[in-house]
């Protein structure tokens, strides 16, 4: 992974059998780092350092993440997901809810509003946070069930979130969305620039967090990264109320009774991905060498199915599981309205994005997920 640290760069020394094996080039400043035992680093400024170095010495840097908006349906993933690299004590998740039990007690938990802006900037400043990932906000369909909510939350929230990252030096991370398109936007496949006119609030409100933090980026030297996720599907959590919803319960229910409803039209087709494809895309995208980045907002994309040809794969597992169709017209309209596919070439030019989970082995890793079926009985 290409990586780099910015103003404070590193420079590390290995000791190896007394042998100090030197690799940046100036010494300023000093530091011990946790996580390496009689490692050292050394900070210079202004240079950069491929983070590769930091890495290879399995080395666990000074960063502190905070996570907002992470007891939804992605955040706790990410949150254990960022933990595996950096280290349990490096990811702050935060919310506004209260976190069930073996959530709490997996590593750091705070209590964060992104509409308290002064709350913001305390745990920023008393955490020394570096790096911040933005889940908080209220998608499509639950949106449009409570548009002056989804504003508040998804609009002044990411103002508050953008103005303390800004203040603050800190790198940005902040999801868009297949719902970022609207109907005037090219559709199969929709690229990273074309129209977009999205037909949502939800949908306007992240166009719009693309747009601030590109000009946030341009004017002020915001360190703003955003990739536009397809529907995302998991095992383990919940959807948040959106669009895309029908993808990830029609595997608890084909677990649980072998039926499931779905709200959409069987021939609906959308851009979709695996949670983990997800994780790892987001990842990627914050390590990756600011040289790297001709943009600063990315599709990514991994496949893109009807809920009929999800069916067809789930029944490849499942002989008996039946599919029904009950639409839901709010959903439908806002799912007749976003791509169909992504074109996402520049993410795979410009830092090597790539996905692992096609359509056949996200059914089965689904279907085989560790607990999923007890999951499933707890769920219920
Ligand atoms: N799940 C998906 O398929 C996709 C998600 N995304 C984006 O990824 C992010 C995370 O998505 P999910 O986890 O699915 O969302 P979710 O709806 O499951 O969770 C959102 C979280 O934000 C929190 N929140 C609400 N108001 C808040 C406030 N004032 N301050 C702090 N937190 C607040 C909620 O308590 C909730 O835990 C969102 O920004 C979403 O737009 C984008 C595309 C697809
Ligand atoms: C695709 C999304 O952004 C989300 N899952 C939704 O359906 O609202």
């Amino acid at each position: 992974i290409q990586g780099e640290i910015k103003g404070y760069g590193t420079q590390i020394y290995k000791k190896k059998k007394k042998k100090r094996k030197e690799i940046g080039p100036r010494v300023v400043d000093y530091a011990q780092c946790h996580g390496g035992k009689g490692l050292k680093i050394v900070f210079f400024h202004n240079d950069i350092l491929e983070i590769t170095e930091l890495i290879r010495f399995g080395l666990k840097c000074l960063f502190v993440h905070l996570h907002l908006g992470g007891l939804g349906q992605l955040g706790v993933g990410l949150a254990n997901f960022l933990r595996k690299r950096f280290g349990k004590d490096s990811v702050i998740l935060s919310d506004i809810r209260k976190p069930p039990d073996h959530i709490f007690h997996n590593g750091p938990f705070i209590y964060s509003d992104i509409l308290d802006s002064k709350n913001l900037r305390e745990t920023v400043v008393n955490n020394r946070i570096n790096w911040l990932f933005h889940y908080s906000a209220l998608l499509s369909a639950v949106g449009e069930a409570d548009v002056s909510l989804a504003k508040a939350v998804n609009i002044t929230g990411l103002h508050n979130v953008v103005d303390v990252a800004t203040e603050h030096g800190l790198r940005l991370f902040v999801p868009s969305t297949i719902g970022a398109f609207g109907p005037t936007s090219p559709r199969n496949p929709a690229p990273d620039l074309c129209v977009q006119r999205p037909r949502t609030i939800y949908g306007v409100s992240k166009v719009h967090a693309e747009l601030m933090g590109e000009y946030y980026y341009h004017r002020y030297g915001l360190d703003f990264r955003c990739l536009r996720y397809p529907g995302i599907i998991s095992a383990d959590s919940q959807p948040g109320g959106g669009t895309t919803d029908y993808a990830v319960q029609i595997f608890h229910h084909a677990v649980k009774s072998g039926r499931f409803e779905c709200n959409l039209k069987p021939s609906t087709r959308l851009p979709m991905m695996y949670i983990e494809d997800c994780l790892r895309a987001t990842l990627e995208v914050m390590e990756a060498p600011t040289k790297s980045l001709s943009m600063r907002t990315y599709n990514i994309n991994a496949m893109s199915f009807t809920p009929e040809e999800l069916a067809q794969e789930i029944h490849k597992h499942i002989p008996e599981f039946q599919i029904t169709y009950n639409v839901d017209s709010v959903r439908q309209a806002i799912a007749d309205s976003w791509p169909m596919n992504f074109d996402d070439s520049n993410a795979r030019k410009d830092w090597g994005w790539k996905h692992d989970f096609d359509l056949p082995n996200l059914v089965t890793t689904m279907l085989n997920f560790p607990g999923f079926h007890t999951r499933v009985a707890r769920a219920n």
